[in-house]
């Protein structure tokens, strides 16, 4: 099994989180907090009371996890592709696989990284919604200190099973998506290139960009629900399950729900998988 496209999944991961980690400030922010009038006044205030660094706060965690959950993403989608059609990442330009094959590669390496996402991205966004300051003092403390306190808490609470609250949703959000993410930088990339050769940078840049918002335009409405699995529970349960989840959603917040946070998710979706897909194909190619 290549594991050079394990490599370059966790190295061109890393390079794009670290990219898309300020706008994912910028939204966390706007969704929990009231301070803020909108996208532009919010980085303003980030800028002026905490400086550039405090647009990658609490990036730690995410780069740590990218690692594993990146590198399952991109080394079982490109060895599904070789299980599929006998062809390696060198070979595929050349020879290039059907739309079916990548989909369901992408879906593949979609399902399995979700199962190594999951307990991340639960501490992520149960510590993204804190919002009590840091330091006040005579305050309630936060519930969580930071993520190895998050993790153990719900571990001692809930044990093993607990750390994976909101998988299921995940999984559903990720498997048909990264099909689609797949499809699309297919799709861009052989648009652009003369048949036979290497897509330029200028067309990976692109295509893997467009790759990005269009998955994540597609996957938006089952993040809301996910999101929503993964805070449930803290108070009172308030959801049977995913489908219960969506409709008392639907019925409380109407059809505009399932659209939260599409702006600022789609901004960070270009730069975050331009840089992924470029690191990668470069990251392959000079070891090809
Ligand atoms: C499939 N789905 C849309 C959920 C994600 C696709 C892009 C994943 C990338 N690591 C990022 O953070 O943007």
């Amino acid at each position: 099994m290549p594991v050079e496209e394990f490599v370059a999944g966790w190295v061109s991961g890393a390079l794009g989180l670290v990219l898309g980690h300020p706008f994912d400030t910028v939204k966390v922010r706007l969704q929990t907090q009231t301070t803020y009038r909108g996208i532009i006044d919010c980085m303003v205030k980030i800028y002026r009371h905490e400086s550039l660094l405090g647009f990658f706060k609490g990036m730690s965690f995410p780069i740590a996890s990218i690692a594993l959950v990146n590198s399952v993403l991109f080394g079982v989608y490109s060895n599904s592709l070789l299980a599929l059609t006998a062809t390696s990442h060198q070979e595929r330009w050349a020879q290039p696989p059907s739309y079916t094959h990548v989909f369901i590669a992408g879906c593949t390496g979609g399902f399995l990284q979700a199962y190594f996402l999951a307990p991340f991205d639960l501490i992520k966004v149960r510590l993204q919604n804190q919002t009590e300051p840091r330091a006040q003092l005579g305050g309630p403390p936060p519930r969580y200190r930071g993520p190895m306190h998050c993790a153990a808490s719900i571990f001692q609470k809930e044990g093993p099973r607990g750390l994976f609250q909101g998988a299921w949703a995940l999984t559903l959000r990720d498997t048909p998506t990264m099909g689609i993410y797949f499809v699309t930088y297919e799709v861009l990339c052989r648009q652009c290139t003369p048949e036979g050769q290497n897509p330029s940078s200028a067309t990976v840049l692109v295509a893997g960009g467009f790759a990005g918002i269009t998955s994540w335009v597609a996957a938006t409405p089952l993040d809301v629900i996910k999101s929503r699995m993964q805070m449930d529970g803290l108070k009172r349960r308030a959801y049977q399950g995913v489908l219960d989840c969506m409709v008392s959603s639907v019925r409380q917040e109407g059809l505009g729900v399932f659209f939260r946070g599409i702006t600022i998710n789609s901004a960070r979706a270009f730069p975050v998988n331009a840089v992924t897909f470029l690191s990668y194909e470069y990251l392959l190619r000079w070891w090809g």
